[in-house]
């Protein structure tokens, strides 16, 4: 039988100089869902967003996705994920399509099955009146939409979007966040962000992480406060919160 958790990360940990940054982190993504990874700064976010890619060896932990081991078969398990980091390496020298005419052959697609994915991610991406224009000539929410077409390029079943919407204005960050809410029809998505609102407007459940650990996993549906429940996990011992009386 077919499963539907599409990425499944057990027991994970990440040490730098002795340091715990990630502590037994347990993370799973189903089939159709759009996860929001949540967390102050130096929660661990990067750091676990970069081993659920393959770009970070975990200290201790399994990640698998699609059921592939990715530290075991790191290239088979790769096939399976789209990523889109939060500095997309976009080569300002070449237009939209020519650069994802490169990313598509670095996934190895070819022919009629490269030009019609490259058509598709294009499409859905909203990129077809730009597709002949300089990427350095692009706005950064235009930039933004071409990091996520090369991360879906290959459809692949899981999509990691780090801080996807950062630097954008509110009418790209809007039109992002359509985006990967349509993305997340297709695809299994996840995403870290700062921005509380945006884990509300996008996500289907929110995953928070303090000083490395999990310290809230559940859907969104029946929190009215996605603020009021993230002061209370992360800041309730900060002295500069307890100033102001609790309130956010
Ligand atoms: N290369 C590194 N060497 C040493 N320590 C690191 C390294 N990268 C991260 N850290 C530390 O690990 C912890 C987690 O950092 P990480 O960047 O994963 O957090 P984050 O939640 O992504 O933070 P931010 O939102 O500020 O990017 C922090 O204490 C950070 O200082």
């Amino acid at each position: 039988m077919e499963s539907s958790i599409l990425l499944a990360a057990e027991g994970l940990s990440r040490d730098y100089n002795h340091q715990p940054a990630v502590e037994n982190l347990n993370l799973q993504l189903q089939k159709g869902e759009v996860l929001g990874l949540l967390g102050p700064n130096g929660a661990g976010k990067s750091t676990t967003m970069q081993m659920l890619t393959g770009n970070l060896a975990p200290t201790t932990g399994s990640i698998h996705i699609n059921g592939i081991d990715l530290l075991e078969e790191p290239r088979q398990a790769k096939r399976h994920l789209g990523y889109l980091p939060e500095q997309p390496p976009v080569y300002r020298d070449l237009t939209v399509n020519e650069y994802l005419e490169y990313c598509a052959k670095l996934h190895g697609l070819g022919g009629a099955v490269r030009t019609q994915a490259i058509s598709l991610a294009r499409e859905r991406c909203s990129l077809n009146e730009v597709q002949n224009r300089l990427i350095a000539h692009l706005s950064k929410g235009y930039k933004q939409r071409v990091g996520i077409a090369q991360a879906i390029l290959h459809s692949p079943a899981v999509v990691i979007l780090d801080e996807p919407t950062v630097g954008l204005d509110p009418l790209q960050m809007r039109e992002i966040r359509k985006l990967i809410r349509e993305l997340g029809q297709e695809h299994s998505v996840i995403l870290s962000t700062h921005i509380l609102p945006e884990v509300q407007a996008v996500c289907d459940r929110v995953q928070i992480l303090n000083r490395g650990r999990t310290v809230f996993n559940d859907s969104l549906k029946g929190i009215t406060s996605l603020e009021q429940v993230f002061f209370d996990l992360v800041y309730q011992d900060d002295p500069a919160f307890a100033d102001e009386g609790g309130d956010a």
